[in-house]
């Protein structure tokens, strides 16, 4: 735990208890009280953290629902983030699908109508001549290290949102990677929405008209992306949910000139290779030994592919051709395959997985998945698609026919739009499947009675070590090598390496822990490759990477006119 600290604070009275980086409530000391004009503001009694927490838990439990648990938190953190953190920390296990997925969906779908108070830098398309102004007037006098942008466009599996998404992001930014709250900037870029529920609502609080693309759409992102080189050079710039068109697209553009990440392309290919690192760890193969089909060629199906391709590349010294030959990627017009590029169905950046036709020489028409899976006999099913349900009994069973121990990784989230529920994967293969989810789903029964426990395969599990790592390196970009050796240490904490009938993956109620050591793997990656800014030994990156976190607990006070604000 970090130790405390004394702050100059230039916040008095109704300005002091109003600011949630500030307040402490009901824990403010007598002396603090007296200082900074809060005698007769506050009851009595001096609260300690230990009891404000129990007071809120009591409250949080007082909620039925988890949405409206969500928002109590949501309120929490404008009041209090000491406390909101605090509270979340103590509790992760359990609350981490309360504010994050599968809760943070539905909220984000009645963004307009759960709406009580802005968070972050909205941007929005008709303001674009004041942009600056409006940027500079959030980050003035501010050290933000962190940015997390979102155009809202393809949200957690819910597709169109309009706005939202950004600060929920940079909250487990906060919570497992220790990143200062006060050096995070959530930012909405709000260029329309082509959701006709929202379009409809009179309610709806974003931009109420359709999405600006092209030309237009790249001058106002390219604008926004400048704005942050220029004033915040060592800025990471993280990219969230943005859509199929842009998001690969986006990191290509900037990835050299700044240190950008795109959290649907890298962070879920990252969490998903250290996985599968695990699973073939559990079955005794090499990643170059395996054959995957990847349902959903979208933004997050493209980012594990490449992340893996590159992955076996490296381990298993084997030629991009070769590795690419491992992969049978399935999208709405079934399988990718040459025949689809006559009808201009092929998306940018599939070329080199485009398969032959005369590899299902019985297909004239689409090849659909329990058909791939039949030829194929593949031995890791990865599912990216949103299409909930989409792996049947008939295509899990057609798996295990040819395959003793398949790797099912089922990653669409919400936990409604799962393509397998992971107790029917797991029955369906009588124990045998290695599974992972991008949602949270409990533990399942195997024939022998033992509990198997599903490994939350999201990529909040390793994005906070990342950009911990990306952050405290000062580091001019985020390279692929950074991203693998931070995905190789997830993959190093997998309990599966101990006992092969454990998870995949380590528990989020130690994601604090493992976050620390990604960033450790990413700080010392970037430093002997060169893209760091900063020259520490192993020793010391990770001193510094520790004491640069940032923890829930109570400075002491003192006023002072210049002091922060
Ligand atoms: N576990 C994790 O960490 C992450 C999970 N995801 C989840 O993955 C899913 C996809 O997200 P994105 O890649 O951002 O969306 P996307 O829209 O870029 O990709 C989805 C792809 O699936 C395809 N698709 C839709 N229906 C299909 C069907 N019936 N058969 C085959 N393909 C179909 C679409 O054409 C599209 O290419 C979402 O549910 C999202 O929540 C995304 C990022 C991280
Ligand atoms: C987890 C995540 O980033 C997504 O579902 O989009
Ligand atoms: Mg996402």
């Amino acid at each position: 735990m970090g130790s405390k600290n004394v702050i100059k604070v230039a916040l008095k009275g109704e300005a002091i208890l109003t600011s949630p980086r500030f307040n402490k409530g009901t824990a403010f000391s007598q002396k603090e009280r007296k200082e900074f004009g809060l005698n007769g503001r506050l009851p009595f009694e001096v609260a300690t953290l230990d009891q404000q927490c129990d007071r809120a838990n009591e409250q949080l439990k007082g909620r039925e629902s988890n949405i409206r648990k969500n928002s109590f938190l949501q309120s929490l953190k404008a009041q209090n983030w000491v406390l909101y953190y605090s509270l979340l920390s103590r509790h992760l296990r359990e609350l981490i699908p309360v504010i994050y997925t599968p809760t943070e969906a539905e909220a984000i779908s009645n963004y307009s109508h759960l709406f009580r108070r802005s968070e972050g830098l909205y941007l929005t398309f008709p303001h674009v001549d004041t942009m600056e102004e409006d940027f500079l007037a959030q980050i003035t006098g501010r050290d933000v290290d962190l940015v997390v942008c979102s155009d809202a466009e393809a949200i957690l599996g819910i597709g169109d949102q309009g706005v939202g998404i950004s600060s929920a992001k940079a909250v487990i930014y906060t919570l497992i990677g220790g990143i200062d709250p006060s050096k995070t900037l959530p930012v909405t870029l709000d260029v329309g929405t082509n959701n006709e529920e929202l379009l409809n609502d009179p309610l709806y609080v974003g931009w109420p008209e359709r999405r600006v693309r092209g030309k237009d759409y790249d001058e106002f992102i390219d604008k926004f992306v400048q704005l942050v080189r220029k004033h915040l050079p060592h800025s990471l710039l993280h990219f969230e949910d943005f859509g199929v068109t842009n998001a690969n697209r986006l990191l290509a553009r900037y990835r050299d000139t700044h240190a950008v990440f795109n959290d649907d392309v890298q962070g879920t290919g990252a969490v998903t290779l250290a996985a599968l690192m695990a699973a073939v760890g559990v079955t005794k193969s090499t990643l170059a030994d395996q054959r995957i089909i990847i349902y959903g060629a979208g933004t997050a199906g493209l980012g594990i592919t490449l992340q893996l391709r590159d992955a076996m590349m490296k381990a298993d010294s084997i030629s991009q051709k070769e590795a690419s030959s491992k992969f049978w990627l399935i999208d709405k017009h079934g399988l990718i395959k040459e025949s689809l590029r006559a009808q201009d169905l092929i998306r940018e950046g599939l070329d080199d997985f485009v398969r032959p036709d005369s590899e299902f020489p019985n297909s004239e028409g689409e090849v659909g998945l329990l058909e791939l899976v039949k030829t194929v006999k593949p031995t890791v099913l990865i599912g990216t698609s949103t299409h909930g349900g989409a792996f049947t009994e008939e295509v899990i069973k057609a798996m295990k026919a040819n395959c003793h121990r398949p790797i099912i990784f089922p990653l669409s989230n919400p936990s409604r739009l799962v393509e397998v529920d992971p107790k029917d994967a797991n029955d369906w293969t009588e124990g045998m499947a290695l599974i992972a989810t991008g949602s949270p789903f409990p533990a399942v029964k195997n024939p022998n009675g033992k509990d198997y426990i599903i490994a939350e395969c999201n990529n909040a599990l390793i994005y906070p070590g990342l950009g911990l790592g990306a952050i405290v390196s000062k580091t001019r970009k985020v390279t692929d090598e950074m991203i693998l050796a931070g995905a190789q240490r997830l993959a190093s904490l997998s309990p599966a390496l101990n006992d092969p009938d454990d998870a995949l993956l380590p528990d989020f109620e130690d994601s604090p822990t493992v976050n620390l050591e990604v960033a450790i793997a990413v700080a010392e990656q970037a430093i002997e490759q060169g893209s760091a800014t900063v020259d520490w030994s192993k020793e010391e990156v990770r001193e510094r990477v520790k004491a640069s976190q940032w923890y829930p607990v109570y400075d002491d006070y003192v006023y002072e006119p210049e002091g922060e604000t």
